[in-house]
């Protein structure tokens, strides 16, 4: 699995405008202010089911009871794949109703 560079990252991050790209282009994150916290956990449930389909897991935190952010990195490569920006973009419609 190849290590996406810093460009090829800028690149693909285009498509998915609500996901940020960390400053040593290792890892995408995406924070949101979910709606309570019964909304942010089943959040993180749906985001599980997703992550097990596609066997690509995010990094979940939920912080201030409604404060989630999903961080993708492939742990294999301690960088950057394209299954990290595959699976952002899958998660980015089981968020659709929330904020930023
Ligand atoms: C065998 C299994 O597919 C691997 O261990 C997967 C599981 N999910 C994973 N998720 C992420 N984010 N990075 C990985 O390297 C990774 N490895």
């Amino acid at each position: 699995m190849p290590t996406l560079s810093r460009d090829q990252a800028s690149d693909l991050i285009k498509a998915i405008p609500e996901w940020e790209l960390a400053a040593d282009a290792k890892r995408i994150s995406r924070t949101l202010k979910c709606r309570n916290f019964v909304d942010a956990v089943a959040h993180i449930n749906q985001i599980s089911v997703l992550a097990e389909q596609e066997q690509h897991h995010p990094d979940l935190h939920l912080t201030g009871y409604r404060m989630l952010t999903i961080e993708l990195t492939t742990h294999a490569i301690n960088g950057l794949s394209r299954n990290d920006f595959v699976v952002a973009a899958k998660i980015d419609p089981l968020l659709a109703e929330q904020s930023k």
